[in-house]
């Protein structure tokens, strides 16, 4: 299980020190979320910040769109050259060009349901995608309790991805912790974001290697 640490949890007093922090602490990926206050009633960072995250990140980062103008932040945030950007299939008219848009500027193109969207809404971009992330608490805020019908959806999105495009990887984002780790690899996930679970260890180390499982 790769882990993708939410930065949204961290102190931003000191967010160069939990930024490195957690990438001592072995996370594989830096989740950053990204909201408008107008996709979801809460306003997180811009570039300015995401940039000062990039330049102290050992790690990729991995960019979270929760906003309405996804192609306006795309051109935002691709300069940082993220590992993934992933956008919200709810907001968006015309994903399978937003996809190809992505890619052509050499990121990873990644789709986001919401806890409520089928995963059939993703089967004919599938081929297409390097990841899914499936939210498990509704977008916004961080400390939420998981939703546990995202198991089952992990499964049946892990079956879809086996047949269609087995390098589509699958993340599970919200409220993921000691207890429900290992659901989500038998549904299928392959990388975790954990926010609140990590920054309010005081081991981080340890945190994350109790996801990595
Ligand atoms: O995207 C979001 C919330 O919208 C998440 O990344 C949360 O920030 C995860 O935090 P925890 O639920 O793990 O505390």
């Amino acid at each position: 299980m790769y882990v993708a640490p939410s930065v949204l949890s961290a102190n931003f007093g000191n967010l160069e020190r939990d930024v490195k922090a957690i990438c001592e602490a072995g996370c594989d990926f830096v989740h950053v979320d990204v909201m408008d206050g107008h996709f979801v009633p809460n306003l997180t960072i811009g570039p300015v910040v995401v940039s000062a995250i990039a330049a102290c990140a050992t790690k990729p980062l991995d960019i979270h769109l929760m906003v309405e103008n996804n192609t306006f932040f795309v051109d935002l945030f691709a300069p940082l050259k993220p590992e993934y950007i992933s956008f919200h299939i709810e907001e968006e008219k015309h994903p399978h060009r937003l996809i190809q848009k992505i890619r052509s500027l050499g990121i990873k193109p990644a789709i986001v349901l919401n806890p409520h969207t089928l995963p059939e809404s993703v089967e004919y971009l599938l081929a297409d995608l390097d990841m899914i992330l499936l939210m498990s608490v509704n977008p916004g805020f961080g400390g939420q309790s998981f939703i546990d019908s995202v198991i089952p959806k992990a499964k049946k999105l892990s079956a879809m991805r086996d047949k269609i495009n087995p390098n589509c990887l699958i993340e599970v984002d919200g409220g993921v912790n000691d207890k429900n780790i290992a659901l989500l690899k038998d549904a299928g996930v392959d990388i975790v974001v954990a926010g609140s679970y990590v920054f309010n260890h005081f081991d981080k180390k340890e945190a994350i290697a109790s996801l990595k499982i």
